[in-house]
């Protein structure tokens, strides 16, 4: 862990009722790292990015930038730099893309009313980082499922959060729509955003984390690089299988 660490969990459990669903889960993440968070079915990933989220009940601690969040109420969360995507990208779909990115700087037109004002907030840049910028007044209904992720995480980073909780944004791209997204998420970590990954999607958690954890049955099982995850005995009995075109040959 280093001086730098924007997020730190410490001792991090979600129970719901009689279910531990992570247990004592220590983890960090870096200024400008992308971490992923990986593991079979009911492993506890999404538990612990709601944990964090304020939207599971947790014990333990979990800091941002050091504060403590445990006890803070979700919005709080992301006034300190929390933002997060979730597993489906729900957009407005009578908004154009740009009022749905702006949704996520708080604008809506309901809310600059009761403000008394209208803010301004610089969408044009979001769109463009994420080379979108293009789409800015298309409707989600003309999207292909990729820029409607990349929708959901420009609207993830329109606030300029410190770290984005990212759930399973691989899932159902395709290939080039995976590789787009995975060049996006690099480009964000330049810029010294950070980045929690939970995905499926080996090929893009191996290709763009810096460093991966891996839960099974709610506890953390390995840590380490994507070199030493994917070869790591553990993680490939509970959850990488065998992986290669040669071990399937093989197997
Ligand atoms: N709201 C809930 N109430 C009760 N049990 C829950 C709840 N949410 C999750 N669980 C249970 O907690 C455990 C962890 O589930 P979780 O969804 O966090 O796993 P996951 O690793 O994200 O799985 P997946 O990869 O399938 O999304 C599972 O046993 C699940 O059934």
């Amino acid at each position: 862990m280093a001086e730098s660490s924007v997020l730190v969990s410490s001792k991090l459990s979600v129970s719901y009722g009689g279910v531990k669903a992570v247990s004592d889960v220590d983890l960090h993440v870096d200024r400008g790292e992308i971490v992923g968070l990986i593991g079979p079915n009911g492993a506890g990933k999404t538990s612990f990015i709601d944990a964090v989220s304020g939207f599971a009940p947790m014990t333990g601690s979990i800091t941002l930038n050091g504060h403590e969040l445990r006890g803070e109420r979700a919005h709080r969360r992301s006034r300190l730099g929390l933002s997060r995507t979730w597993q489906s990208v729900s957009l407005f779909e009578d908004l154009t893309v740009s009022e749905n990115v702006k949704v996520g700087a708080g604008h809506t037109p309901l809310a600059d009313r009761l403000r008394g004002r209208r803010q301004r907030v610089e969408i044009d840049p979001v769109l463009d980082r994420l080379g979108i910028a293009g789409l800015a007044g298309r409707l989600p209904g003309e999207l292909s499922h990729g820029q409607r992720v990349l929708v959901g995480v420009a609207r993830a980073i329109v606030a300029s959060p410190a770290l984005v909780l990212m759930d399973e944004p691989g899932a159902g791209l395709d290939d080039a729509e995976g590789a787009e997204l995975g060049r996006q998420l690099r480009g964000l970590a330049a810029d010294g955003i950070s980045v929690l990954l939970v995905d499926h999607d080996m090929n893009l958690v191996l290709d763009v984390c810096d460093r991966i954890y891996v839960l099974d049955f709610g506890r953390q099982i390995a840590q380490g690089t994507p070199a030493e995850i994917a070869a790591d005995p553990a993680v490939i009995k509970a959850y990488l299988g065998t992986t290669t075109d040669e071990e399937k040959a093989e197997a």
